[in-house]
C-alpha cells in the first residue's frame, strides 16, 4: 500500500481515527505496535522526570489522599497481567489477584477494559469490583450478597450487538488467510489482533479492518498495543466509562476524593484526562517506554502495579482519616469496601460510648454488621 493510497484511504474512511500503519512509518514510528521509537536510557530517564514513577512517588501521592476517599480504577491487559502472544492466556498472577483484592476491601474499585466483560470477570475473578467491558460499554457493579447489583447495570452501546456479531463475523473472514492474525469478539467490539504476523503483512490486516470499517458507517476504529480495536459510533470510551460511575457512585467531588487510574494503551489516556481536567487524583501509567501521555506517574510493568497496590494498601489500613468522606459518597451503600468501613466505624462510635477508657477494652458487637453509619 503506497503512502498516497493510505492517504485516500484514511480520508474516504475517515472515522477510522487509528493512524494507518505506513502513516506511522512515514512519522519514523516503529511497528512494535507501542506507537513509539526505541528510546535511550537517558530519554527514558528524563521522560520520568515529567512523568516520576508512582513508587517512588508514594508519599506525594498518600499526601493528596490525606483525609479524602480513594478511588481505584484499574485497566487489565498489560498492567494487572503482562502482555502475551495468545490473549486467552492473558490470566492474571494469584499475587496480582490478591493485591486487588485488598484493595477493594479498602477502596471503591473497578476494573475498564477493552475485553468483553464476562471474559475479564472470569480471569479476574472477584465478584466485589465494579466492571466495565468492551471499553467501559458493559458495566455491572459488585455482587451484592451473591447477586450482581442490578441497578448499576449499563450498556450505552446495546443496540449495536447485533451488528458487532456481523462485523466480527466479517473480520474473522477476512483476516482468515493471513498468517498470525486472529480475531477477538469483545461484545460491543471487536479485537484484531496482529502481534504474531509478519510485520510484512501488518497492512494487509489494516486493509481488512478499513474496509470492513468503510462498508458500516456506525463503525470506528481505535488502536491499541498490535490490536486493531472496531467498535461502534458511540461517544463512549474509557474515559466516559470512569465519569459515569464517578458521578454514579458520588466520587466526582476533588475535594473529597483521589481517584487512581492505572493503565497502560491509548485507550486508557481517555480516562487519564478526564482526571486531569478534574483535578481528581491522576492517572497511572504502565510503560517501559516514554510516550505522551496525560497520566501524571508512571510504573514499569504489572509487578509494579502491584506492588503499588500493595503499598496504597499498607497506607490505607493505618489511615484513620480515609472514611469520613463516605457519607458524601450517593453510590456508598453498593460499594462492599465503603459498606465495610461504615460498619467498622459503627463499631467504633459503639466502642467510643460504650467504653471511653479505651485501655483493655476490647469490643466485638458484630451485631451492626449492616446498618451502617452515614
Ligand atoms: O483494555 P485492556 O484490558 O488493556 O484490553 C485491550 C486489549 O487487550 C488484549 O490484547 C492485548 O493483550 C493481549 C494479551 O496479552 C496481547 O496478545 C495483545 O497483543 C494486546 O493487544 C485483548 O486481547 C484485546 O481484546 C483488548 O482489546
Amino acid at each position: 500500500m503506497d503512502g498516497a493510497h493510505t492517504l485516500r484511504q484514511a480520508a474516504l474512511v475517515s472515522r477510522v481515527s487509528f493512524e494507518p500503519l505506513s502513516m506511522l512509518e512515514q512519522n519514523g514510528l516503529t511497528r512494535d505496535g507501542s506507537g513509539v521509537s526505541a528510546q535511550s536510557d537517558s530519554e527514558f530517564e528524563a521522560w520520568r522526570e515529567e512523568h516520576p514513577c508512582a513508587l517512588h512517588s508514594f508519599d506525594q501521592i498518600a499526601a493528596l489522599a490525606a483525609n479524602k476517599l480513594v478511588a481505584v480504577f484499574l485497566d487489565y491487559d498489560g498492567t494487572l497481567t503482562p502482555i502475551v502472544s495468545n490473549p486467552d492466556l492473558a490470566l492474571m498472577s494469584d499475587h496480582a489477584r490478591a493485591a486487588v483484592r485488598r484493595v477493594a476491601q479498602l477502596f471503591p474499585t473497578a476494573i475498564i477494559s477493552g475485553r468483553g466483560r464476562e471474559k475479564v470477570q472470569q480471569f479476574v475473578q472477584l465478584a466485589e469490583l465494579y466492571y466495565a467491558g468492551s471499553h467501559g460499554m458493559d458495566i455491572v457493579g459488585p455482587d451484592v450478597e451473591g447477586t450482581p447489583h442490578a441497578d448499576l447495570a449499563f450498556q450505552p452501546a446495546a443496540q449495536y450487538e447485533p451488528l458487532m456479531d456481523a462485523v466480527y463475523e466479517e473480520l474473522a473472514a477476512g483476516v482468515a488467510q493471513i498468517a498470525g492474525s486472529s480475531v477477538e469478539h469483545n461484545k460491543f467490539c471487536v479485537s484484531v489482533h496482529f502481534r504474531n504476523c509478519d510485520p510484512d503483512d501488518y497492512p494487509a490486516v489494516v486493509g481488512v479492518v478499513e474496509a470492513v470499517a468503510a462498508a458500516h458507517p456506525e463503525l470506528r476504529v481505535t488502536r491499541g498495543r498490535k490490536v486493531l480495536e472496531v467498535r461502534p459510533q458511540v461517544d463512549w470510551d474509557k474515559g466516559t466509562a470512569l465519569a459515569h460511575l464517578l458521578e454514579l457512585l458520588g466520587l466526582a467531588d476533588p475535594d473529597r476524593v483521589v481517584c487512581l487510574y492505572i493503565g497502560d494503551d491509548r485507550t486508557d489516556e481517555d480516562a487519564f484526562k478526564v482526571l486531569a481536567e478534574r483535578r481528581l487524583g491522576g492517572g497511572i501509567l504502565v510503560s517501559t517506554k516514554p510516550k505522551p501521555t496525560a497520566a501524571l506517574w508512571t510504573l514499569r510493568d504489572p509487578a509494579e502495579v502491584a506492588a503499588f497496590l500493595n503499598r496504597l494498601v499498607a497506607w490505607g489500613q493505618t489511615n484513620d482519616n480515609l472514611w469520613h468522606s463516605v457519607g458524601s459518597c450517593t453510590g456508598w451503600a453498593m460499594c462492599p469496601s465503603m459498606r465495610r468501613r461504615s460498619q467498622e466505624a459503627t463499631l467504633q462510635a459503639r466502642a467510643a460510648v460504650a467504653c471511653p477508657a479505651p485501655a483493655g477494652c476490647n469490643v466485638t458487637d458484630s451485631s451492626s454488621a449492616g446498618r451502617g453509619a452515614r
